[in-house]
C-alpha cells in the first residue's frame, strides 16, 4: 500500500516553479527527500500538508485524495519543521493540553511513554528546549495522535552528530513494524546513507530521480578519464570537473559503455548531488 502518492504537482512562484513533481512512498518505509538550497523541498512538503495551495496535481495519502479528505487525513499525518517554533513561553504541558484537543485518537499513555523515552520534561518551556528536543517533542505529539505518516522538514539539521544519529535510530525503530512511514527532507547525505530506504532527489523544482536507495545509486557511475578523452564523452556526462589528472564526471549507468575506456566507480550520494547540481537542466 502507498502511504503517499504524489502526482504532477505544479506550483509557480514569481522566481520559482515546482514542475510535475511526482513520487510515491510505500507504507512502512523511510524516504529521504534531498536537494540543494532552494530546490523546492519545503514547497513540496508544504503542498503535501496543504499549507501551500498548488496550481495543479494530486496528492493521495493512504489511498485517499488529500484535499477532499483533509480533516480525516490530518489525524494520520504528523509533521515537524526544523525551523518553526511554537509558543516559546509556554510549558510543554500547557501546549500539549491544547494540541491534544484537535485529535480524536489522542493517547495519553503513548504520549507519556514518548516523553519518557525522549527524555522530555513536560514542565520545561519550549524556549528551554534544544533543537533536537523540539524535534523529539514534535515526534512525541505526532505519535501520540496516532500519526502513520510522518512528514519532517529537515528534522536533523542543527543537531550534533550524536543527536542526529539518535534521531535516525528513532526513525528506523518507528518504521520497524511496517505501520509508520516517514518522508524527511535533508541536505545531509550521510543521514540517508544510514537510514533511508528510498531516495527522492529534487533539483530546480523537478524530480531528478526517485527510487529505492541502492537502485538510486546504481543509476549513476562516477567516471575518470584523461583530459584528451573529455571532448569525446562530454555529451554523455551529466557534468564533469577537470583536475590535474584529467577529469571526473557523473554519467547515467545506461550511458556507460566499455568502448568509452573510462575508469568507473560507484558514486556516493554526495557525488550524485554535486554533479547533478552542476548541470542546469537535469533529466531523469
Ligand atoms: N511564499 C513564497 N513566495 C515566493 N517564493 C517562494 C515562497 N516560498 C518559497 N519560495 C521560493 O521557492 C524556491 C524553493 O524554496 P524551498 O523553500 O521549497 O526550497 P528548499 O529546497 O526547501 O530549500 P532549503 O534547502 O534552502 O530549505 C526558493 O527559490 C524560494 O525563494
Amino acid at each position: 500500500m502507498l502511504a503517499l502518492d504524489i502526482k504532477k504537482l505544479n506550483k509557480t512562484y514569481p522566481h520559482f516553479q515546482l514542475k510535475d513533481v511526482s513520487f510515491q512512498l510505500e507504507k512502512g518505509y523511510i524516504m529521504g527527500f534531498i536537494g540543494s538550497n532552494g530546490a523546492g523541498k519545503t514547497t513540496t512538503i508544504k503542498s503535501i500538508l496543504n499549507l501551500v495551495r498548488v496550481d495543479s496535481g494530486e496528492i493521495h495519502v493512504f489511498g485517499k485524495e488529500l484535499t477532499r479528505n483533509e480533516i480525516e487525513l490530518k489525524q494520520e499525518i504528523g509533521s515537524a519543521f526544523g525551523d518553526t517554533d511554537f509558543y516559546t513561553r509556554s510549558k510543554i504541558k500547557t501546549l500539549t493540553n491544547v494540541i491534544k484537543t484537535f485529535y480524536r485518537n489522542w493517547d495519553d499513555n503513548a504520549y507519556y511513554s514518548y516523553l519518557k523515552r525522549f527524555n522530555l520534561n513536560e514542565n520545561k518551556k519550549i524556549a528551554e528546549l534544544s533543537t533536537g528536543m523540539k524535534v523529539k517533542y514534535r515526534l512525541a505529539l505526532a505519535l501520540s495522535h496516532g500519526a502513520k505518516l510522518l512528514i519532517l522538514d529537515e528534522p536533523t539539521s542543527g543537531l550534533d552528530p550524536v543527536a542526529r544519529d539518535q534521531m535516525l535510530d528513532i526513525f528506523q525503530e518507528l518504521v520497524q513494524d511496517g505501520e509508520i512511514s516517514i518522508l524527511f527532507s535533508t541536505h545531509i547525505t550521510s543521514d540517508l546513507e544510514k537510514c533511508a530506504d528510498f531516495i527522492t532527489y529534487i533539483h530546480n523544482g523537478q524530480i531528478v530521480h526517485s527510487s529505492e536507495k541502492e537502485q538510486f545509486i546504481d543509476h549513476y557511475r562516477l567516471v575518470n578519464g584523461r583530459a584528451d578523452q573529455l571532448d569525446g564523452v562530454k555529451d554523455l556526462l551529466i557534468s564533469s570537473k577537470s583536475n590535474s589528472f584529467g577529469f571526473t564526471g557523473l554519467i547515467h549507468t545506461s550511458d556507460l559503455k566499455s568502448s568509452l575506456d573510462l575508469k568507473s566507480s560507484i558514486p556516493s550520494l554526495e557525488d550524485i548531488m554535486v554533479y547533478v547540481s552542476k548541470k542546469e537542466n537535469s533529466y531523469v
